[in-house]
């Protein structure tokens, strides 16, 4: 009777606790971030919807004129309350710094979940304990005796492509078109050691590139429409059906190159053979980001499941197709548009391999100092991503003490802190003597991140510049670059794009 009664008190006690308690933390953690933001400067917004009936009337044409204003209106930062939840932008490259270079507050914004179905819990979004684990493991795939691995490759696909814009015979080319099927190419080729030859066999793999570029946009289109965002109605649309059905596809696709890559693999593998004596697929010194995972996975025992290296694929494949092609298709823009400009590109081309036409090494790529800057000045222009996001989950402090409460989600905007006058004078114009040494070396580190920066910055980093130095340059070498296109009117999804095609003119030296 006594056992009882205590065990129904005891019940009685913890359920009154869990309906008196847990409102009361989420009262108190609502009310703390109502607190904080008040204090933050930003649009005051109406009553529960906060800005939410300005933002509603954006297209994506006009996101860009939004963060001018924002930033005008609150040069250093602008907090805002959108249907009930909490945003802030930042603009100063000090506060950029607090955040991004803080290794506690690397849980991605919101933005990030259209892409979960596709990778998951990748690099590119995983967050906590997952995150630093796979960094650790991963960041040697990016060593620069593997990248310089890969320059074959990278060579292969820049001169297919060259050939390819040859053929057009100085009509105007609608770039991208032929850019991404390179892009592709080469990093499907670098990282799952698979030959997509997109550029060469217009058909086998277009399926492929179909469901890669459909889905990109899907993921747009998830992210920007509101009652996309409950999966269980999303499933059910024809949106949805197209989207999971691109997914199964693009997940197939990877999962069989794992497979065949894991066999080849393990049949090629000596009984005792040493690790430093190891190479993959009878002998063959070229080895595949895939390749180098599945080797740390055999020796350190069971590192990555399937499941874990088609994550890290398909990151690899998402996040090393577009920005580099972005960069390419920006780089020749400007090129096109800057005749003088070109011109010094093709001096030092060839005063690193005069009338050769060999193949870029490494040696020559770690050369090409001037291409260098004008890439970074492409990337400041045109920065490939946009803008980058961060959900707090513990409150920044900034450096003069301005507290950023957690369940805030901030964004960054390169493309405006790559365009802000302090930094950059006359910002809209493009001058790649920006990126002299000299230039460079007052320059707040912040106020340029095409890459990011600090811990979450970008793994490919290097492995980008190689391939896009190797690609601009055998442009280079052999053509002529005219720009058709005027004027880009960029429109910042994941992905900066340009509203229209740009089209240029390509003509054989
Ligand atoms: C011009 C080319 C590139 C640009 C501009 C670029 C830019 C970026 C940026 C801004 C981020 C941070 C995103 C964020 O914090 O939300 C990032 C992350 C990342 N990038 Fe790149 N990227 C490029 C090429 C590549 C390539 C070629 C690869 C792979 C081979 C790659 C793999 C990754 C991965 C895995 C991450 C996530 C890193 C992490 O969170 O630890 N990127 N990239």
């Amino acid at each position: 009777m006594i056992l009882e009664f205590l065990i129904s008190f005891i019940l009685t006690f913890i359920i009154f606790v869990l309906i008196i308690l847990i409102p009361t933390r989420a009262l108190d953690v609502r009310l703390r971030t109502i607190s904080a933001m008040s204090k933050l400067p930003g649009p005051k917004g109406l009553p529960f919807i906060g800005i939410a009936h300005i933002i509603g009337k954006l297209n994506q044409n006009d996101l860009i004129q939004f963060w001018n204003n924002l930033r005008q209106d609150y040069p250093r930062l602008a907090a805002m309350w959108v249907l009930g939840a909490p945003y802030a932008v930042l603009f100063d490259p000090d506060d950029v710094e607090t955040l991004l270079g803080s290794s506690v507050h690397i849980k991605k914004g919101f933005e990030y979940d259209s892409l979960k179905p596709w990778l998951q819990e990748g690099l590119l979004i995983s967050s906590g304990e997952k995150w630093h684990t796979r960094r650790k493991l991963l960041t040697p795939a990016f060593h620069f005796k593997i990248l310089h691995d890969s320059l074959p490759s990278l060579n292969k696909h820049a001169r297919c492509l060259v050939r390819n814009m040859l053929k057009r015979n100085g009509e105007p080319i609608i770039i991208e078109e032929l850019i991404v099927r390179c892009t592709l190419d080469t990093i499907c080729e670098t990282a799952m050691g698979y030959e997509l030859n997109l550029q060469e066999d217009e058909g086998s793999n277009n399926d492929y590139l179909k469901a890669v570029r459909s889905t990109c946009h899907q993921v747009i289109d998830k992210l920007l429409k509101v009652y996309y965002n409950k999966e269980w109605f999303y499933v059910w649309t024809d949106h949805g059906k197209k989207f999971y059905k691109n997914l199964k596809y693009l997940h197939g696709f990877t999962e069989k190159i794992i497979k065949e890559r894991k066999e080849t693999y393990y049949k090629n593998l000596p009984i005792k053979q040493k690790p430093e004596d190891e190479e993959l697929s009878g002998g063959r010194k070229k080895k595949a980001f895939l390749d180098i995972m599945i080797e740390l996975d055999r020796q350190e025992g069971n590192l990555f499941s399937d499941k874990d290296l088609r994550e890290e694929m398909d990151t690899f494949m998402f996040e090393g197709f577009d920005t580099v092609h972005a960069a390419v298709v920006y780089s020749l823009y400007s090129l096109g548009k800057h005749a003088d400009i070109q011109e010094k590109v093709y001096e030092e081309m060839y005063e690193i391999f005069g009338d050769s036409d060999r193949a870029a090494t490494t040696k020559d790529v770690n050369e090409m100092h001037y291409l260098e800057m004008v890439i970074k000045e492409t990337l400041r222009m045109y920065p490939s991503v946009p803008y980058i996001t961060r959900h707090l989950t513990q409150d920044l402090i900034l450096k003069d003490n301005t507290v950023l409460p957690a369940v805030l989600n901030i964004g960054i905007v390169p493309y405006l802190l790559h365009r802000d006058p302090k930094f950059y004078p006359n910002p809209e114009v493009f001058d790649p003597e920006r990126f002299t040494i000299e230039n460079c070396k007052n320059r707040h580190p912040y106020a340029y991140i095409p890459f990011s920066a600090g811990p979450r910055n970008c793994i490919g980093q290097k492995f980008a510049m190689m391939e896009l130095k190797v690609v601009l340059s055998t442009i280079i070498r052999f053509a002529k670059i005219q720009s058709v296109s005027e004027e880009v009117l960029l429109i910042p999804t994941v992905i900066l794009r340009s509203q229209k095609p740009v089209q240029i003119k390509v003509i054989p030296r």
